[in-house]
């Protein structure tokens, strides 16, 4: 109903950084239901952090809400996902579960710690490809349209290329680029500036699904520090790590600027 409907477009960080009564709505609608189950139960989700909630983890169980992941999408009419997922601690092992849902496709992605990913439940796995000149890439450009920030991203796409590896691909939503990761569908993802609601709940599913989460510069992935490269494994994420021209973002759990 919203695809047809919601077509009030409105603008948050940037005129490109887009939100629609609908990722209100459906952040309000799954926050509610967890609300009812779990009551003392903490939330990160998108839309709240962009209305001034506070974007931290602490040691309570915590759910982090993306209500729609590819938003620009949806607008142009190709709502892509709605994502969801459990959190203790920021930690990886430390995550309890994951779900993406790509509506347009009926496709419901899943993942629980130690359990393995699905889809519609189907076991999922990634890739064996080690060999990065014959795999294909995601990546996506974000809503930061600072000319230095897009000369370092098409550096970093232009070496992926050029390595020469078979293609490169982008959903429109990090989510669901993380879950063609798990799938097998493309050897990695990688981007910097999206956020830890892009990433919580594919983030899961991709290490379940059995592949490596890496920081744009090597090391240990954190999922607050807007910066990722998921792969099918540690050979392929190593050799995107040598293409990436890396800046860091201002974190997502960083403390909100003074007036
Ligand atoms: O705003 P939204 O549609 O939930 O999420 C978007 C992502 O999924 C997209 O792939 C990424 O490039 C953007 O930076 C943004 O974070
Ligand atoms: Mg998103
Ligand atoms: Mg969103």
């Amino acid at each position: 109903e919203a695809l047809l409907d919601d077509r009030k477009v409105m603008t948050k960080s940037s005129s490109v950084d887009l939100v629609t009564q609908t990722d209100q709505k459906v952040e309000q609608l799954i926050i509610q239901s967890v609300k009812e189950k779990f009551p003392t139960h903490r939330f990160i989700g998108e839309e709240s952090v962009a209305a001034g909630e506070p974007c931290i983890l602490t040691d309570d169980p915590t759910w982090i809400v993306d209500p729609i992941d590819g938003t620009t999408n949806f607008v142009h009419a190709g709502c892509r996902a709605v994502t969801w997922y459990s959190a203790v601690r920021s930690l990886l092992p430390q995550m309890e579960f994951g779900v993406v849902f790509s509506c347009l496709e009926d496709k419901m992605f899943t993942a629980r710690r130690g359990s393995g990913a699905f889809c519609n439940g189907e076991p999922l796995q990634v890739s064996g490809q080690k060999d990065i000149q014959r795999s294909i890439i995601a990546t996506e450009f974000g809503s930061n349209r600072d000319p230095e920030v897009v000369d370092k991203m098409f550096s970093s796409l232009r070496n992926v290329l050029c390595i020469p590896v078979h293609g490169m691909r982008g959903a429109g939503t990090a989510a669901i680029n993380m879950c063609l990761v798990a799938s097998g569908c493309v050897e990695a993802y990688y981007e910097i500036g999206m956020h830890v609601w892009d990433l919580a709940a594919s983030s899961l599913i991709v290490s379940e699904a059995g592949g490596v989460l890496m920081d744009v510069e090597g090391g240990a992935a954190d999922l607050m520090s807007r910066r990722i490269v998921a792969a099918n494994n540690r050979t392929i994420a190593e050799r995107i790590v040598k293409e990436i021209h890396p800046f860091a973002p201002p974190r997502d759990d960083a403390p909100p600027l003074q007036q």
